[in-house]
């Protein structure tokens, strides 16, 4: 038997996210709370000893294994050991819906940097695995902290944060959302003014925002009418540019019968909020 390890890879919420500006390089500089939720993708680790490649065992569909995050998150930590390694195959049970602003790619590359880290026997601090991971994505980085956390700059400055650990309905309309064009909307608003948490930020999210929230809706019919529904039961929000929606509730029953009575032909599912990623919790049990 081959040393082996499966290791969860959630999914986050942008609890909010404002737009705060915009850098030269034409990225926006956001202000934004991250949490976990305690449901996501699983990923196996299988060293190959015989074989030096890193591999995927099956390809996810519509993504070739060339741009997918998982195999370049794993040649980026490989080049950075700089020595021969023992190969891997990587095998994926894709649950999060892609391109729905769950972060689910980001989180793959994580869940990735820090497995194979550990599998590898590597030893690289959590800085420096972060670095890599924002060569991949602004989003990598918190999900290889795994602290719920309080984002500025593109999403890479982190102040931890204890938001309620509340129970969210998460819904995808049926529509596919592409980050880039959000961004790149005359309609959005770039100027929310900075606001200044305190340390751990303990305070009612759904006080604030999210900025795409409004051009979204008008561009695609499904999520507006997603946010009115989960809306009439508490406070309901988009996550990152979409397109998915999520609905808070203080408990797992209470999220569960509006998860019942949802209206037909919308996927998603309930989650735990949680503010330590189910990913260091599993490794902090292994080790
Ligand atoms: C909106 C968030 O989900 C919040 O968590 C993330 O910041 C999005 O991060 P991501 O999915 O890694 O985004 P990318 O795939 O890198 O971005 C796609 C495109 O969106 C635009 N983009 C993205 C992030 C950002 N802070 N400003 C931008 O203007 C850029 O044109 C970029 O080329
Ligand atoms: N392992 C992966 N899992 C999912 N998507 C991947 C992966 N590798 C590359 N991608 C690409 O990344 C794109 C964005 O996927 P992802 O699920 O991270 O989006 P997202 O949930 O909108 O993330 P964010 O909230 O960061 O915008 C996909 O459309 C896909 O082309």
């Amino acid at each position: 038997m081959h040393p082996s390890i499966t290791l969860p890879s959630p999914a986050k919420l942008n609890l909010f996210l404002h737009i705060v500006g915009k850098r030269p390089d034409g990225y926006h500089e956001l202000q934004t709370l991250f949490q976990f939720l305690d449901y996501g993708d699983e990923l196996t680790f299988t060293l190959t000893p015989d074989s030096p490649d890193i591999r995927l065992a099956q390809p996810i569909p519509g993504v070739a294994d060339e741009d997918n995050l998982i195999i370049r998150a794993a040649r980026a930590l490989a080049a950075r050991a700089g020595k021969p390694l023992p190969g891997v195959t990587i095998s994926i049970d894709k649950r999060l819906p892609m391109g729905g602003g769950l972060g689910g790619g980001s989180s793959n590359a994580a869940t990735t940097l820090v497995g194979l880290n550990w599998l590898w026997q590597l030893n690289l601090g959590e800085d420096e695995l972060a670095e890599i991971g924002l060569g991949l994505g602004a989003d990598v980085p918190v999900f290889v902290r795994g602290r719920a956390a309080f984002a500025e700059g593109v999403g890479e400055k982190l102040t931890p944060a204890e938001p309620p650990e509340d129970w969210f309905v998460v819904l995808k309309p049926d529509c596919d959302i592409n980050t880039g064009k959000i961004f790149s909307h005359e309609g959005l608003t770039r100027d929310t003014p900075k606001i200044t948490i305190r340390p751990a930020f303990e305070g009612d999210a759904s006080r604030y925002r999210n900025d795409c929230e409004d051009v979204v809706q008008k561009l695609y019919p499904e999520v507006r009418q997603g946010l009115e529904w989960l809306s009439q039961f508490g406070p309901a929000r988009l996550t990152g540019t979409g397109a998915c929606i999520f609905g808070r509730f203080p408990t797992e029953s209470a999220a569960r019968i509006i998860w019942e009575s949802k209206p037909s032909g919308i996927t998603g599912f309930v989650a735990k909020g949680v503010n330590y990623s189910p990913l260091h919790q599993k490794l902090t049990e292994l080790t």
